[in-house]
């Protein structure tokens, strides 16, 4: 079975002064295509590196990353951010203040004939139900509403994975839970593959087809939420799963539009 992402042994790390401070150790993980991944753990455990890792942001120490079969990252050697057809979606929106809304979905596709370009345009808004803002400048709308519009800029150029570095985090509680769920639909609908770091169990439970548990730079366990749930792989795994995620993901496992409460 070949895979659309394969991370291989990889280890991550940074540079300090004469030492090298290692943070992920030989993390090894596999995403087919339109699945969703999410990368769980405590605070530093190395969620975000290995999310750096796969946009091309942070080097690879060792081992391997590929996409689609290709080689993108391995000691030595990085395919850049920009040749790997990865989108990404931050918790801060980083939507680009002076342009409009229908500019800023439209910033990825500068490559392509201006028509194509709008029509694309065109389906993200219905696709985001913001066509009535097309014209409007990000600060005119809600939280949940620009990081619709992050969400539409980032897959817009159909890219061939989707990061989402906590893309819910900085909403209210309401809005995270229905974005959430509009997000996951949105991504299943275009059979988007996606790795979403997170630090809600909840969230993680009921957005992730796959889920990995980080601690201390070793991914515990790779694996469905009903598998993390039956049969950990050891007493970290077992212990850190929380009820409430547990009850969230029976809860919604047969009703994707169910949510929660946290
Ligand atoms: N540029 C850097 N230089 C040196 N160390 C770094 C750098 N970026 C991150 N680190 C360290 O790497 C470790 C992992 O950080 P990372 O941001 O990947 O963790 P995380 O699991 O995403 O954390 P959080 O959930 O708090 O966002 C931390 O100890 C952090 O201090």
């Amino acid at each position: 079975m070949t895979h659309l992402l394969d991370l291989i042994d990889v280890k991550l790390g940074y540079p300090q002064g004469k030492v090298f401070k290692t943070i992920v150790h030989q993390l090894s993980l596999q995403l087919d295509k339109g699945e969703i991944g999410c990368l769980l753990g405590p605070s530093g455990c190395g969620k975000t590196t290995v999310l750096r890792s796969i946009a091309g942001f942070e080097p690879v120490y060792a081992g391997s990353i590929q996409l689609e079969q290709q080689t993108i990252a391995e000691t030595g050697r990085m395919v850049p951010p920009e040749q790997r057809h990865i989108g990404m979606m931050f918790q801060d929106y980083a939507l680009f203040p002076h342009l409009t809304i229908e500019k800023n979905i439209a910033f990825g596709l500068n490559k392509l004939p201006r028509e194509q370009a709008q029509k694309i345009t065109q389906e993200m808004l219905e696709l985001i139900g913001l066509q009535q803002s097309a014209k409007a400048y990000p600060h005119e709308l809600s939280g949940g509403q620009q990081q619709r519009v992050a969400l539409a800029r980032a897959i817009a150029p159909s890219p061939k994975l989707l990061l989402l570095d906590e893309p819910f985090s900085n909403l209210d509680v309401d809005t995270r839970e229905r974005l959430a769920l509009d997000v996951r639909a949105i991504l299943k609908e275009k059979q988007l593959s996606a790795i979403l770091v997170t630090h809600s169990q909840i969230e993680a439970f009921v957005f992730a087809d796959k889920i990995g548990i980080i601690h201390q730079g070793k991914l515990e366990q790779w694996a469905n939420p009903q598998t993390l749930i039956n049969a950990p792989n050891n007493a970290f795994v077992k212990e850190y799963i929380r009820q409430d995620a547990i009850q969230a993901y029976q809860a919604c496992s047969t009703d994707k539009s169910c949510f929660c409460e946290e």
